[in-house]
């Protein structure tokens, strides 16, 4: 690929313990791509969104943004989207938001219209006011996107975002991602255990080998866009995509069992 927007070139990455989470691995990331990342428990995913996010150095290897070298916090250029909530519980769904938009240097005057706008577009035009303590789950984590759509990043890091929600939450708030996603085409790294999910948003699924990480496959998801949950898994090549995904994984499963 030429000019990646983040390359991965043979990375090693280790914890201060001394274990190795992560050894030789490789991956390009376009930007606008949107890039899955699945692989067996513990195999480093995480630990990959964290150095993408500067969080964790790489021991060897090189490890690229926009052709230079990633070292300390990518402040600004990266959003990141954890498993478990982080809002600030003592403030309002808009306050949250407005963390995002003072990050951003967005004159105050603005902040109040300007969260309306965005929890809006994420279904929360009534629920501005709310504390995350009044709201489920799925509307939480609703109001996180709202606080990344507010920061607006290039890249956008998430850590298995949905995991947590029901079954329909979760389909409806995976397809209002895809809208918004296709409106701007961010990059984003996308960590899941749900195969499906991963299809269906992905452009390409990268799997990891069991511990230590490294890449095992990068599979091309051959369904268009744009689509919405729905489409993609009545989609025709959806079942042979998902076989070959998960025949791919097992194995590696299967390895981390038995280590
Ligand atoms: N702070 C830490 N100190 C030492 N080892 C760690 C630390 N965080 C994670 N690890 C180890 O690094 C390896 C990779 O962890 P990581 O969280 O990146 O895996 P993962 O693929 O995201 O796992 P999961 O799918 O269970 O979330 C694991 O063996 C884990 O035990």
């Amino acid at each position: 690929m030429t000019n990646p927007l983040i390359s991965a070139a043979g990375i090693t990455i280790a914890y201060p313990n001394g274990l190795t989470a992560l050894k030789d691995f490789t991956l390009d990331v376009a930007q606008g791509e949107f890039v899955g990342i699945v692989g067996p428990s513990g195999c480093g995913k995480t630990t990959f969104l964290d150095a993408v996010a500067g969080l964790m150095p790489v021991a060897g290897g090189r490890l690229t943004y926009k052709g230079k070298p990633i070292s300390g916090i990518n402040t600004g250029e990266v959003g990141y989207l954890f498993q478990k909530d982080s809002l600030m519980p003592w403030r309002t769904a808009a306050q949250n938001v407005y963390a995002a938009l003072e990050l951003r240097k967005v004159p105050q005057a603005e902040w109040r219209q300007r969260a309306q706008d965005i929890l809006q577009k994420v279904g929360l035009g009534r629920f501005t006011d709310k504390y995350p303590a009044q709201l489920s789950g799925g509307m939480r984590r609703r109001v996180q996107l709202a606080v990344l759509l507010a920061f607006d990043p290039p890249v956008i890091l998430m850590d298995e975002p949905f995991g947590a929600l029901d079954a329909q939450t979760r389909t409806i708030i995976e397809d209002d991602f895809l809208r918004l996603w296709e409106q701007n085409r961010k990059t984003v790294l996308f960590v899941t255990h749900d195969l499906e999910e991963a299809i269906c948003l992905c452009d390409k699924v990268v799997i990891l080998t069991a511990h230590p990480g490294t890449r095992k496959q990068v599979l091309e998801v051959p369904l268009q866009r744009p689509r919405t949950i729905d489409e993609a898994k009545f989609d025709p090549e959806f079942p042979q995509t998902l076989k070959t995904l998960s025949t791919s994984l097992r194995a590696e499963v299967g390895r981390t069992l038995a280590l």
